[in-house]
């Protein structure tokens, strides 16, 4: 039995985790290179939290500059068993409200400038993103959303964009006629990294505005998200902080596969592999690296 340790990457308008106990900001290094910020580590109800604000404190990094492979590394570093991504999103259908947690279980990835794998030239790896989302975690986050009495909706799919602007109206149109129901710039390649670090993941995805399409709402407005999110930040707290004191003690194994999602995912063979990259994937892939040697 593994003890559960809860990550949380706080997006927009979320910098800090009030409520944590004994808590401290500590800096993490990591080999590939520098995450957003500190992390705060402390504990809720007796169980380890790690939280790390997406942008930084002062949001200083936008979607697309973010180090998503050395904030995901640090997460692993921590201990953390499943991580709870709290992300502000447009809305791509009328009912998911401004104020809304979606509690998405797809993405569609159209970012096109980042980094999305710890693996490359010296150690390739596949792992299966066809559940990208952890059940178990999702169904925490429903439970918690359940008791504190906040409007959820429990499934859907994020549009991930490469931002930093926001669509424009076809844009928005098209993603609705793939059926997607919110839009965000931050969940890819999260998610496809924490799946390579065999971290479950989960996104809360608050609903801020109406992205581009709704003819009652007209265009983007970046003051008006800032509002929603300041009148919804005491609710995404409350939210996570049921969830963490709700959270089974010892992680519980993942039905999607993300603990073990580098099980048979490793393709070069070990004589050919690069001991520099090995030597940085010592966190993300040491429970499957540490096997093979
Ligand atoms: C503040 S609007 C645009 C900004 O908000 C979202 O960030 P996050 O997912 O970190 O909450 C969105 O993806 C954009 O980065
Ligand atoms: N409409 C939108 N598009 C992309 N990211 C967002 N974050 C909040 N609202 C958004």
């Amino acid at each position: 039995m593994t003890d559960a340790v809860l990550g949380i990457i706080g997006g927009s308008g979320i910098y800090d985790l009030p409520g944590l106990e004994d808590s401290q900001w500590i800096e993490v290094s990591s080999p590939w290179g520098a995450p957003s910020d500190a992390v705060r580590i402390g504990r809720i109800n007796g169980l380890k939290i790690v939280f790390l604000p997406r942008h930084g404190r002062g949001h200083v990094y936008s979607p697309s500059t973010i180090n998503y492979r050395a904030n995901i590394d640090v997460m692993k570093r921590c201990g953390v068993t499943d991580l709870l991504s709290v992300s502000a999103c447009g809305s791509l259908k009328e009912q998911h409200e401004p104020g809304m947690f979606v509690l998405v279980d797809q993405f569609i990835d159209r970012t096109i400038a980042r980094e999305k794998s710890f693996f490359g030239s010296g150690c390739v790896a596949h792992v299966s993103m066809a559940t990208p989302v952890s059940p178990k975690l999702v169904d925490a986050v429903a439970a918690a959303a359940e008791a504190e009495g906040l409007k959820y909706h429990k499934g859907g799919t994020y549009l991930a964009m490469e931002g930093p602007q926001f669509s424009s109206l076809a844009e928005s149109e098209l993603y609705r006629s793939w059926g997607c129901d919110v839009i965000g710039m931050t969940n890819m390649p999260e998610a496809k990294l924490a799946r390579e670090a065999e971290i479950c993941y989960a996104t809360v995805a608050m609903v801020t505005d109406y992205d581009s399409w709704h003819p009652d709402h007209g265009e983007v407005d970046i003051q008006a998200i800032i509002k929603v999110l300041h009148d919804n930040a005491e609710n995404a707290q409350r939210l996570v902080g049921r969830v963490a004191r709700d959270f089974p003690k010892n992680h519980q194994s993942c039905p999607a596969g993300s603990d073990t999602a580098l099980e048979f995912a490793m393709m070069t063979a070990a004589d050919k592999r690069d001991p520099a990259l090995l030597a940085k994937l010592d966190a993300v892939a040491g429970r499957i690296l540490s096997k093979a040697g």
